[in-house]
């Protein structure tokens, strides 16, 4: 029996995946898995026991991916299943900032007692109008499961479209519009875009890459859009350039008191996610991939350990070990087995970074000795026997 704990509330047709041998717990620290949604992970303290963290959702940055790995906890994620509900509330975004519906709506709230609402309206109506998003340039910055929906549904929506990604995976490639241009250098976005979109994970790397240098490129009236965290822009020079008059329009998915009712800010409260369909699709995948490691070990979808897959054991036993990226460490595992006399049926090693992951299938049922012994190798963060 297993137990799971939810740091954020979780889809229940996601929860009713884990079947009779899981159980819901209250208590962190009894738990085998966590799920998580944005509960910031970072500062606390993480149970011995813990195996694995299910992030249902897209971004790690709540979450210790280190602290995990040393102490041999398999962080996942749940790329793509809630890119459906972010694209959405880009397209949104993009629409809100091009006409002023809000001001609109708020107008004809302000006249609910008005009987010559109607009238009144045809006249004032010229003070909300906009303009279109067809035929203007939108930049995209990081072309993952979000920038690349974007991307393809702004093409469909008539905007002449570009994007930046050095590190775009050959599935995200394959799926972008031809007509998309292929942009090498970001300023290029920043000097030419009247849009621009930032779709990039929160990392040491992206924090601030929105810099003041970077706003002071962009064409005067830029509308700049972040469905991705607060902290990739540098949002005092963003308030600056709005009250100068430069960016025409911030839209955010993040409520700060930077931001908040700063004039040309339009901030949804962390809404990109929140739609039935992508909290249902990341509960349903998360709780997929925690079973298949805690059932079978296999690791799929990992922001912190490499990918790792023996499908469901058929010898008699296997077990999985976390360890770190140095050298000998197959050897010192095979060796203890070969002197407990077990012969092994199948071994897979894999490595990512500074950390490593090993599966070990056996013709005979593993001891708690054996995995004593391979645990107080020098290197090894976790031992477990998964069948
Ligand atoms: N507002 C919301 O509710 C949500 C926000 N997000 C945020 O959006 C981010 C992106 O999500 P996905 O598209 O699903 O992730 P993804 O991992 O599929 O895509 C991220 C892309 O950014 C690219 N990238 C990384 N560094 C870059 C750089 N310096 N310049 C340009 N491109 C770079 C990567 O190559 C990758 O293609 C998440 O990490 C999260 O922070 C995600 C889901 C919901
Ligand atoms: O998946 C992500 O990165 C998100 O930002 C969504 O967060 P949430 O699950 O809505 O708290």
């Amino acid at each position: 029996m297993f137990q799971y704990h939810c740091l954020n509330p979780i889809a229940s047709v996601g929860l009713d995946g884990f079947g009779d041998n899981y159980r819901q717990t209250d208590d962190f620290k009894e738990a085998d898995a966590v799920l998580v949604r944005s509960a910031k992970m970072l500062d606390m303290e993480l149970p011995g026991k813990l195996l694995a963290v299910g992030r249902a959702g897209a971004g790690v940055n709540n979450i210790p991916l280190d602290r995990c790995a040393d102490q041999g906890i398999v962080v996942f994620n749940t790329p793509g299943a809630n890119s459906n509900g972010v694209k959405e509330l880009v397209l949104a975004g993009m629409l809100l900032a091009s006409r002023d519906i809000v001001g609109g709506i708020e107008w004809v709230n302000s006249q609910k007692d008005n009987p010559d609402v109607g009238k009144l309206a045809e006249k004032q109506k010229k003070q909300f109008a906009g303009s279109e998003i067809s035929g203007k340039k939108l930049g995209i910055i990081g072309l993952g499961a979000i920038g690349q929906k974007v991307a393809n549904a702004a093409t469909h929506l008539g905007m002449d479209v570009y994007g930046y990604d050095p590190f775009i995976s050959v599935d995200a490639a394959w799926n972008l519009s031809r007509t998309i241009h292929h942009i090498q250098d970001v300023n290029d976005i920043y000097r030419n875009c009247d849009f621009i979109t930032i779709h990039v994970p929160l990392t040491d790397g992206t924090r601030g890459m929105i810099s003041r240098e970077a706003i002071q490129m962009m064409k005067d009236g830029v509308v700049v859009l972040n469905y991705a965290r607060d902290v990739l822009v540098d949002e005092e020079a963003m308030v600056e350039a709005l009250n100068a008059g430069k960016v025409k329009r911030y839209m955010t998915d993040f409520a700060n008191p930077t931001v908040a009712g700063v004039k040309n800010v339009i901030i949804t409260p962390h809404l990109g996610a929140s739609t039935r369909e992508s909290e249902d699709n990341c509960a349903v995948a998360a709780v997929k991939e925690l079973k298949n490691f805690l059932e079978n070990g296999n690791i799929k979808n990992s922001v912190n350990y490499p990918a790792c897959d023996m499908g469901v054991c058929t010898s008699a036993s296997r077990i999985t070990i976390c360890h770190k990226n140095v050298p000998d460490m197959i050897r010192q595992f095979t060796r203890i087995l070969s002197d407990a006399g077990v012969n092994i049926t199948d071994l897979t090693n894999k490595s990512r970074g500074s950390y490593a992951y090993t599966m070990i299938d056996m013709e005979t049922r593993a001891s708690e000795q054996i995995i004593t012994k391979i645990a107080s190798v020098e290197g090894v963060l976790r031992a477990r026997i998964v069948k």
